[in-house]
């Protein structure tokens, strides 16, 4: 008959009297030194150490971390991944985001404006006029427009009345604003 006892109790008794015998983990037996035709513990069990001589009874923990058909080390093609496992996952860093940026930008502002269309170095203005390009001295200028008294100055050159001469707008008045080639740099 068990009872427990209030003095302390030896492993023999406290075995029999509270709890009922427990046996103790033997390791597995292994096969003696020499015999040859034996293959080591750590390769038929996943959890014995092929570093130390005794094996535990049950696997431990980080013994799922590193054996082969561990999740952590060859998931299941259809197991559930988190974004940043897949990103980390990658061969290459992820795509720059400034394509997205564009295409958001895209959305916002509509598709790209096509080039203002250039004829004879004349630009269509907002008011519909022509915006004369042809400036400089060099090609033709004076041959173009007949240039009138100063009108003006700004910081970076100063403005004449001139006369078109030649074509369509032949003798509309215009203003010519003349910049010096040193203050173009
Ligand atoms: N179309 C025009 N008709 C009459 N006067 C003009 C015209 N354009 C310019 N002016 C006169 O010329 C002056 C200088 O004009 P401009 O356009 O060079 O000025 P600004 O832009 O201040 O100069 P900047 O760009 O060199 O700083 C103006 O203050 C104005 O009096």
């Amino acid at each position: 008959m068990g009872g427990c006892h209030a003095k302390p109790l030896t492993h023999e008794e406290a075995d029999g009297a509270c709890s009922p015998p427990r046996e103790r983990p033997q390791p597995p037996a292994t096969p003696p030194r020499g015999s040859g035709a034996a293959t080591p513990a750590w390769k038929t069990k996943p959890w014995a150490s092929p570093f130390f001589g005794f094996s535990t009874p049950s696997p431990s923990p980080a013994h799922h971390l590193f054996s082969a058909s561990s999740p952590r080390r060859s998931p299941a093609p259809s197991a559930p991944t988190t974004p940043a496992r897949r990103l980390l996952r990658l061969p290459f860093p992820p795509p720059s985001p400034a394509k997205h940026i564009r295409q958001a930008l895209a959305r916002r502002h509509g598709p790209p404006r096509p080039p203002i269309p250039e004829e004879g170095g004349d630009v269509e203005g907002e008011g519909g006029r022509g915006l004369d390009k042809g400036f400089g001295f060099n090609k033709g200028f004076a041959a173009k427009y007949d240039m009138g008294d100063e009108v003006g100055r700004g910081h970076f050159g100063y403005t004449c009345a001139a006369k078109i001469k030649k074509g369509a707008r032949k003798g509309d008045a215009v203003a010519v604003k003349v910049i010096p080639k040193a203050k173009v740099v």
